[in-house]
């Protein structure tokens, strides 16, 4: 039976799809606090749960190596996430983090990690509400303990321990179709290093194309072009936020950023977040933004690579460069840092910029969901402005 466990949770049924009875926003009221069930879910019994800290050298590399070798893979199972121990920590320590959403199951023997699901807080708009949720990411089962129903009972027990900080909606997204998408997105990808993305099975070779011709047609400048383009810096924290709470204002789901929020999440950190801005060279004003996460992806089975170092198009905002110039900007400093290939969901603008600067379309798609929240009708993509990691 479909979707045995998520028929059971507070989430937009199929069945219910186009009900105009049903009003938008909380599917259940909050509970008190001490109706939350105070003690974890059982597991199957040779399991045990475990709280992951992510400060400590050894955890974080027991989540790493887990996550390396168990996460999402593509469909042709040919690469696999490989998010960075930098990466991780940042991810998962955000202003108001809570230790006990970072979720680990072990082998009461032999305590090896074999399984892990996070959240962390977020405070997402939702048309006019600001809704206090929980992200929730990175749910991983090792590949050896799959079909043994893991995933629902961590699904519960990172809900009661969100639950218990009175926090009673989440977002997640999902490469599978699960009740109820609140949007759909398609993912494209714009070769930085065609020559690799070809040998490793990425991108294939256009048809009537030879190699050189593919490898022209991807060239980008040596510098960018925008005059007053450069990193984002700790002093930019007020303005960007500015800038950034007024772009967001636009779409029917977004996060409330304030100026912490952005700090932590935009704030140029080596191998992780790439941020850049506008200075206008004569006002000062600080006018566009664009950034972009550093997710690698182990490529499996291949002699020549191991790795594809991917860029991911994060949060963008345009008020006076014209954001196809700004997101080839992009594209230049994406190669200067030798990235392979940068990859956008079609959320916010970025159709905009998607077939111009040679994205091509990738072969899934990527739903995202809200935990005990109804939306009246589902979003198109353009109408989102969340991106998750
Ligand atoms: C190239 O290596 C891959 C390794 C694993 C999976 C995929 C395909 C895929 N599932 N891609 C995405 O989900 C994706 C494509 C474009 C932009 N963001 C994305 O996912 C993000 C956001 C959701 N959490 C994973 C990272 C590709």
């Amino acid at each position: 039976k479909k979707h045995k466990f998520w028929e059971t949770q507070p989430v937009g049924q199929f069945k219910d799809i186009g009900n105009s009875t049903l009003s938008e926003g909380p599917i259940e009221p909050p509970a008190p606090l001490s109706e939350v069930k105070q003690e974890p879910y059982n597991l199957p019994s040779p399991y045990e749960w475990t709280t992951c800290d992510m400060d400590s050298e050894e955890t974080c590399s027991e989540v790493y190596n887990l996550l390396m070798n168990n996460y999402v893979e593509d469909d042709e199972n040919m690469f696999r996430f490989n998010y960075s121990k930098e990466f991780l920590r940042w991810a998962l320590r955000p202003p108001g983090y809570f230790k006990s959403w970072h979720i680990g199951v072990r082998v009461k023997t032999s305590k090896k990690l074999v399984a892990f699901i996070t959240g962390v807080p977020a405070r997402i708009r939702v048309r006019e509400e600001v809704v206090n949720m929980a992200e929730i990411n990175f749910l991983c089962v090792h590949k050896k303990l799959r079909s043994k129903r893991l995933a629902p009972v961590m699904i519960k027990e990172v809900t009661r321990r969100v639950h218990l900080e009175n926090i009673w909606q989440a977002a997640y997204t999902a490469g599978v179709v699960l009740p109820t998408p609140i949007t759909t997105c398609q993912y494209w990808h714009r070769s930085l290093n065609p020559k690799k993305l070809i040998d490793v099975g990425f991108s294939r070779l256009g048809a009537r194309m030879t190699m050189s011709r593919t490898i022209k047609l991807y060239k980008l400048p040596d510098s960018t072009a925008t005059p007053g383009l450069r990193k984002m810096e700790l002093h930019d924290v007020p303005a960007v936020t500015r800038l950034l709470k007024s772009y967001l204002g636009q779409f029917a789901v977004a996060p409330d950023f304030d100026e912490d929020d952005v700090e932590h999440w935009l704030l140029p950190t080596e191998n992780v977040v790439d941020s850049y801005l506008v200075e206008s060279p004569e006002t000062h004003e600080i006018t566009d933004f664009c950034s972009f996460y550093t997710l690698p992806s182990s490529i499996l089975g291949n002699q020549n690579y191991t790795t594809l170092k991917a860029a991911y198009s994060y949060y963008n905002v345009s008020t006076k460069t014209p954001l196809l110039q700004l997101m080839n900007d992009a594209l230049v400093v994406a190669k200067q840092k030798d990235y392979d290939v940068f990859n956008a969901l079609d959320v916010m603008q970025n159709e905009s910029f998607l077939k111009e600067l040679k994205f091509g379309p990738g072969d899934g798609q990527l739903h995202y969901y809200l935990y005990n929240y109804r939306l009246q009708h589902a979003l198109k993509p353009s109408e989102l402005g969340l991106v998750l990691l």
